[in-house]
């Protein structure tokens, strides 16, 4: 079978540029397209070049619908704005859709869910397999404990660029555990304390959030009882992690019937 032609959105990124470089070494995917904005200083660039791994004739480009035509899938990790836009495109190509941006509004998600009516679309707050399995472990522990001896607190911290809170990472180990819990997420979280706040509301989920320097991405859940607290944590050191996990997402996706899937289906880790 041929290689999986692959297109990278966002290419300049932190996470394109990683993109690039684990696509190089991955077997059975090629790199066949990068794409940034129309007013990017990156535009005509060689993506390879860009990306550290030595010139690799794709220049990037804007022109994004004759770009997917030609290709298999996309890697897309950029803002929720052109996430939306490209899950269009990606629909109308016919290609496989690999989302991993975070901070999409319940409107963003709902335009993406219909995309995934055309093509496959994998989406995840967090691609890597150590985040994924710790959400089962989360959801598993949240099960076992119960609301009234045992209070779950989500805890991240990520570099000082990232503009989105809470993480998608926390996001998706809140959504563990209230699955676990049996309860939603949305009617139960408690994303910002501030002020006289008043005793913690049994059953909740609280988030808290801490931005500075370099941090890839760490996560700690805080199952906190009387006397004694279960911490299952999970630090990221490379973002090689989450692009290794999105090209395997691609190469999983590649000839599946159109939906949105999640890392879990990917990973053969959902029940
Ligand atoms: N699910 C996961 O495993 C992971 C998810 N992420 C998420 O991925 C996203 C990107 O993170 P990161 O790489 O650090 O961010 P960066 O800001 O470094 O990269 C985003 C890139 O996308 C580009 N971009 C934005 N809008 C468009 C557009 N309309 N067309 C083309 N390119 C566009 C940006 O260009 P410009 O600078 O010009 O705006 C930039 O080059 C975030 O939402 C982050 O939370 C990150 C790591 C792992
Ligand atoms: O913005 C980042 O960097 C990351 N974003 C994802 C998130 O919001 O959880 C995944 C990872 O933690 C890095």
């Amino acid at each position: 079978m041929s290689d999986m032609k692959l297109v990278v959105v966002g290419a300049a990124g932190r996470m394109g540029r990683t993109l690039i470089r684990i696509i190089a070494e991955t077997q059975g995917a090629v790199l066949a397209g990068a794409i940034e904005r129309e007013d990017s200083p990156h535009l005509g660039k060689d993506a390879g070049e860009l990306a550290g791994t030595g010139p690799n004739g794709i220049a990037i480009s804007s022109d994004t619908l004759p770009v997917f035509a030609r290709a298999d899938g996309v890697l897309d990790f950029t803002s929720p704005a052109a996430t939306v836009g490209f899950a269009a495109y990606a629909a109308q190509a016919h290609v496989v859709h690999v989302i991993g941006t975070t901070g999409c509004s319940a409107e963003d998600e709902a335009k993406i869910k219909a995309a995934a009516r055309h093509t496959p679309i994998v989406k995840s707050g967090n691609m890597s397999l150590g985040v994924n399995l710790l959400g089962v472990l989360v959801r598993q522990a949240a099960k076992a404990l119960d609301a009234a001896d045992f209070d779950i607190e989500i805890l991240e911290m990520h570099h000082k660029h990232k503009v989105d809170a809470p993480s998608g990472t926390a996001l998706l180990l809140g959504a563990a555990a209230a699955e676990g819990r049996g309860i939603g997420l949305a009617n139960s979280s408690v994303r910002v304390r501030d002020g006289h706040t008043g005793p913690r509301p049994e059953g909740t989920i609280g988030f808290a959030t801490l931005r500075g320097g370099s941090v890839v991405g760490d996560h700690s859940v805080i199952l906190a009882g009387a006397g004694e607290r279960i911490v299952l944590s999970h630090h990221a050191e490379d973002r090689a992690i989450f692009a290794r996990g999105a090209v395997k997402a691609a190469l999983w996706a590649h000839g599946r019937k159109s939906g949105l899937y999640s890392m879990l289906d990917v990973l053969g880790l959902s029940e």
